[in-house]
């Protein structure tokens, strides 16, 4: 038997037993909301109740050696209150598991030591959790492309997109620089205001963000998500120290940096592209010296490509891709989805969780596998595999 702590006050109320690996799964108190505990050293995670701004899943830590209540900064996108939710604790996270849920919200990561959250301690000088979804399977790795303004990354995306629209999917990022005569807002960019994307950077939003050009440019989690959300492999059109930082962040990629044949060509594209002033023109240019250099040496780059003529530098990047000659089928968003009974129970051997209800029958006994778990905060956590123990006994 654990304590299970009042969220109102200081003392700690004892109400609750079902004990398992530090996690204690959840009563009802007075007021009707519902919370957990999860004790991890000398600190026990309780997480329940509604924030009454957010509606979402409030979490709050109880800090033994200071006997005291601590207010963790929460990064990540939060779930949304719900009836109920138990909770299995594993290495460096808490999974909690809705009761009640949607199809395709019903697994939620409370992030409390990955590298992520140890990071962002340090950063922040605060305690810290991040949420992270959870999602079914795996998606293709992201495709990162960089190079120097006006190499061409844009058109090879293009091309991309129209020849597989039902394969890849742009990320949008956001700016704070002026949109060009036919960019739309929310298709090409989301042309922001700067002390807005500030703010958004600060409260954990993006994957990664950099001044570019004299710019601010950056990349949302948002926007990444989005994309793998609808089955598609992302693609981010991002810049050197972008790449940088997202090859540092738990998003695996590809990272794929392209080469102008020769300056002069580079800067013949720029120019007849016409998009930019001479200052600016200048400027990119300059720039692109060192992103070339950082590009070929940094190590960040899986792969670099030369547009010189741009059919053979599209068929190398279909190639690199595995897409020369392969027809893939479309993705099927269903099997994404799961359905979880409406009240249950939960137990952990080693990577799996035993989720079953009252009848214990065979039939709504269901395993949660997480062994090949991928990616997590500030995105989501893929590889969830739940599988129906009937299918385990008949085959
Ligand atoms: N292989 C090529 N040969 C000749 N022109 C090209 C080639 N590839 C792209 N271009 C042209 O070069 C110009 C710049 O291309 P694009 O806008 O795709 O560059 P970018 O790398 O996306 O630039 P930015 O980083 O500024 O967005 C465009 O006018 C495009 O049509
Ligand atoms: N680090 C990031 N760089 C980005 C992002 N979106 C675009 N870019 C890079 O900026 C330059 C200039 O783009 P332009 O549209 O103004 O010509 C180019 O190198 C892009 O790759 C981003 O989200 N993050």
């Amino acid at each position: 038997m654990k304590p299970f702590y009042d969220q109102q006050g200081g003392a700690p109320t004892l109400i609750h037993q079902d004990q398992q690996n530090g996690a204690s799964n959840g009563s009802e108190l007075k007021d009707g909301t519902f919370q957990t505990s999860t004790t991890i050293g000398n600190k026990t995670y309780v997480i329940g109740g509604a924030d009454s701004e957010t509606l979402s899943i409030d979490v709050r830590i109880f800090d033994k050696c200071l006997g005291e209540w601590v207010n963790p900064t929460v990064l990540g996108t939060k779930p949304l209150s719900c009836e109920g939710h138990s909770v299995v604790l594993l290495k460096d996270r808490i999974i909690v598991l809705k009761k009640n849920p949607k199809p395709d919200d019903h697994t939620w990561f409370l992030e409390v030591d990955t590298q992520y959250v140890r990071r962002q301690k340090k950063k922040l000088g605060t305690e810290v959790v991040a949420w992270s979804k959870g999602v079914i399977g795996n998606v293709e790795k992201p495709v990162v492309i960089s190079g120097p303004s006006g190499v061409g990354k844009g058109t090879l995306i293009s091309k991309l997109m129209k020849e597989f629209p039902s394969m890849f999917g742009f990320s949008v990022s956001h700016t704070t620089r002026a949109a060009r005569g036919m960019e739309k807002d929310g298709v090409h960019y989301h042309f922001s205001e700067k002390s807005i994307m500030e703010k958004e950077i600060k409260d954990g939003k993006f994957l990664e963000f950099a001044s570019v050009h004299g710019n601010l440019y950056g990349t949302s989690v948002e926007a990444v998500e989005m994309v793998s959300d609808a089955g598609k492999r992302c693609i981010l059109d991002i810049d050197v120290q972008g790449a940088r930082s997202v090859r540092a962040s738990s998003l695996e990629a590809i990272f794929i940096f392209i080469c102008p044949p020769t300056m002069e060509e580079l800067e013949r594209r720029l120019r007849k592209r016409g998009t930019e002033t001479e200052e600016q023109v200048l400027k990119r240019l300059r720039n692109a010296q060192a992103e070339i250099e950082q590009g070929k040496s940094s190590g960040i780059f899986d792969f670099i490509l030369y547009n010189d003529k741009l059919a053979e530098c599209y068929d190398s990047l279909k190639k690199l891709l595995g897409l020369d000659g392969y027809v893939t089928p479309p993705p099927n968003p269903a099997a994404r989805e799961f359905n979880l009974p409406m009240d249950y129970s939960v137990c952990k051997l080693d990577d799996r969780i035993i989720i079953y209800d009252n009848s214990l029958e065979l039939e709504n006994i269901i395993m949660l596998d997480v062994s090949s778990l991928e990616g997590g905060a500030p995105g989501r956590t893929r590889g969830l595999d739940f599988i129906r123990m009937e299918q385990l006994h008949i085959q």
